[in-house]
């Protein structure tokens, strides 16, 4: 994230120098096309796992995937057991889902975190494979070093300025989206506080251009980190938008030497540590790490809060007595103010363990033990903290928001519960982690000591992505049947469908994000210039690459296509060839292997933004008054 940069998260992240998505986080949870075959095992490695590999109808169970990951996750687990591979593209992706087998894929030498986000990491941030290597290493020790604990409380004070002075712009009263209330004050006070105060965009058009980039950006992370810039104009714009804002920081960070009381700012100290060159680069992502997770997961914790009557009683009571009869508007909420709130930093951690990451991700690079498998060097391991955190044995009510649980938890000293693994683990572990917590806590006291807060719609329900029945502890999970899902899908959709629109601030739930048949998986990539067509295959959604496949050889009749065998012979062909989706680097020798692999990976990254949709909700209006 998401020095070094990694990608986080999500979930993803990533940032290397600091970190990467995720998918959120990090990493970006990439979407996988499963093969309805069954378990064929990979000839050259006798020991490795079960395998799961595609063929036709690759591209409905792609869908599949998409509408319900964590429920197809847990069916491959029940089915194959705690470590299968799920062959996708030519990629062979390894799900690590026993706690058990966490520490292997933290702290293995085997396993390496750069190679799992280098590629990544050069679409994101157009940083080069070499650079990525020579330079990550000394970037994320730069990185962590400068937000170690005691460094994260130097900032806290100045951060508390930007929010005091970000929340006053929004009047006394209003309303709107919370997370686009969230994100108009969150963006340009991190910003601030890590990049320098002076580099803020402070004029109310810049900043308004900095959050249209920034979203745009973020939004299409995942679809960036597997997409050439080509595919994706838009978004290639706003990275090369955000990477020239980046560069004027760099420049400012190397001239404005110790320009603030609080010494140098986390770039200024980035600027000691790698070329002039590449320090855009490692700021952008620097700065998609610091927020790409930390936004929606305020979103989330603040929802939680105020969808619960009687966790918003206690925090308050907390928030009231510690921060008593101070000026609303120069609110100060120092480190010992926030040790006075200790329940609303359990409403934190408890937002961050519900919406955690989707998967984060290591390559393996000689063979690794795990269980009875040997996994292959050249795979992906993978691991949820989404899925993991809703393990009964660690968590009893997985599903249920309950701040008491980390009453137990020893947070003073920076002990998380176990089984909590929202951070990653290992030397790459999340070193920006210490500041997340106190800043989502800080900001979360302040809005709700200055606001009062009215929801215009209900928390939105668990989407599909909960659809994993009972998460057996270190056990199989229960199935649930494809009719069940089915049917499941079908109820939220008729309840959608049946409330009555509420005009003005009827948003769209993240239940309703979640792709359903019949509506677009895709659509974040409408205005694409490459994406030409839309035709429904089967009641899915598939998409069609007109710069690479030519209008003429598919025409109108795929609109009445409902079988895949019904495609036209052209696109049909290619699909039944394997080796179009084996081979990464045919790619640019033939148009129309481009095309599909271009489709390809965008299934891939509509599981991703499915997951997405789960912590970037666009609905959840609220409306506001100051308490003043
Ligand atoms: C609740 C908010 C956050 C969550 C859930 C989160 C989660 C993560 C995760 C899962 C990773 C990857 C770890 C691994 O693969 O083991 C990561 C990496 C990273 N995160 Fe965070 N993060 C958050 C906030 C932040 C913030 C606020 C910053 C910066 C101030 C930050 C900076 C980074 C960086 C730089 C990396 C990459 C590290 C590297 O390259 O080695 N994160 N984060």
């Amino acid at each position: 994230m998401g020095g070094t940069i990694v990608v986080v998260g999500g979930a993803n992240t990533i940032i290397a120098v600091g970190g990467v998505n995720g998918v959120v986080g990090g990493f970006s949870f990439m979407a996988l096309i499963i093969l309805n075959e069954g378990i064929r095992s990979h000839t050259s490695h006798p020991n490795a796992p079960p395998c799961i590999r595609g063929w036709i109808p690759w591209f409905g169970a792609a869908f599949e995937f998409g509408k319900a990951p964590l429920h197809f996750i847990q069916q491959a687990r029940a089915k194959y057991g705690p470590v299968f591979t799920v062959v996708a593209a030519g990629k062979r992706l390894t799900f690590v889902t026993l706690n058990e087998d966490f520490r292997a894929f933290f702290t293995s030498k085997d396993v390496d975190f750069e190679q799992a986000v280098q590629e990544a990491v050069h679409n994101t941030a157009s940083i080069s494979k070499d650079s990525f290597f020579k330079t990550h290493p000394t970037c994320a020790t730069v990185i962590k070093g400068r937000l170690t604990p005691g460094n994260t409380a130097m900032l806290s004070a100045h951060l508390c300025e930007e929010f005091n002075d970000h929340l006053e712009n929004l009047g006394s009263e209003g309303s709107g989206q919370l997370n686009e209330l969230i994100k108009s004050v969150m963006y340009p006070s991190v910003m601030s506080n890590l990049l320098g105060r002076c580099n803020t965009p402070n004029n109310a058009l810049t900043r308004q251009e900095f959050l249209k980039k920034f979203t745009t950006y973020d939004e299409g992370f995942e679809y960036g980190s597997q997409l050439p810039d080509m595919f994706l104009k838009e978004w290639a714009n706003s990275k090369q938008w955000l990477l020239s804002l980046l560069r004027n920081m760099a420049l400012n960070a190397q001239e404005t030497l110790y320009s603030e009381n609080d010494g140098k700012t986390l770039l200024q100290h980035l600027a000691t540590a790698i070329s002039e060159q590449h320090l855009p680069n490692y700021g952008l992502l620097l700065l998609w790490a610091s927020l790409a997770n930390a936004i929606p997961i305020t979103f989330w914790a603040i929802a939680f809060i105020l969808a619960n009557p009687e966790a918003y009683k206690i925090a308050m009571d907390q928030i009231n007595a510690a921060l008593r009869d101070q000026d609303k508007k120069t609110t100060k909420v120092t480190l010992d103010d926030l040790q006075h709130m200790p329940y609303v930093k359990w409403c934190i951690m408890e937002a961050i363990r519900l919406r955690a990451p989707g998967a984060i991700t290591r390559k393996v690079v000689r063979p690794l033990k795990l269980q009875n498998y040997i996994i292959p060097p050249g795979d992906m391991l993978m691991l949820s903290p989404y899925w993991a955190h809703r393990n009964p044995k660690y968590f009893p009510d997985p599903e249920d928001f309950k701040p008491e649980r980390w009453e137990k938890a020893d947070l003073e000293k920076n002990v998380h519960l176990e089984g909590f693994v929202a951070f990653g683990g290992g030397k790459n572990q999340c070193p920006g982690r210490w500041y997340a917590v106190m800043e989502l806590h800080m900001f979360v006291a302040l809005i709700l000591y200055k606001f009062d807060f009215t929801p215009l719609d209900p928390v939105p329900k668990p989407s599909p992505l909960h659809l994993v029945g009972t998460q057996q502890p270190d056990g199989p999970c229960t199935e649930i049947s494809e009719s069940q899902l089915e049917c499941e899908l079908d109820s939220q959709r008729q309840e959608r469908e049946t409330k009555p629109p509420r005009r003005r601030y009827a948003h769209r739930t993240a239940t309703s994000r979640t792709a359903m048949k019949g509506e677009h998986l895709f659509a974040n990539m409408r205005s694409a210039p490459f994406l030409q067509r839309v035709y429904l295959l089967g009641g899915e959604e598939l998409v069609v690459l007109q710069s690479t496949m030519g209008e003429s050889s598919l025409g109108d009749s795929f609109q009445q296509i409902t079988d895949f065998n019904d495609l036209p012979t052209s696109l049909f062909a290619c699909n039944v060839d394997q080796s179009v989706f084996e081979d990464h680097e045919g790619k640019a020798t033939s148009g129309v292997k481009f095309g599909l692999w271009a489709l390809v990976d965008t299934a891939f990254s509509s599981f991703a933004n499915t997951l997405r949709s789960e912590f970037t909700p666009r609905g959840k209006g609220v409306s506001f008054t100051s308490f003043m």
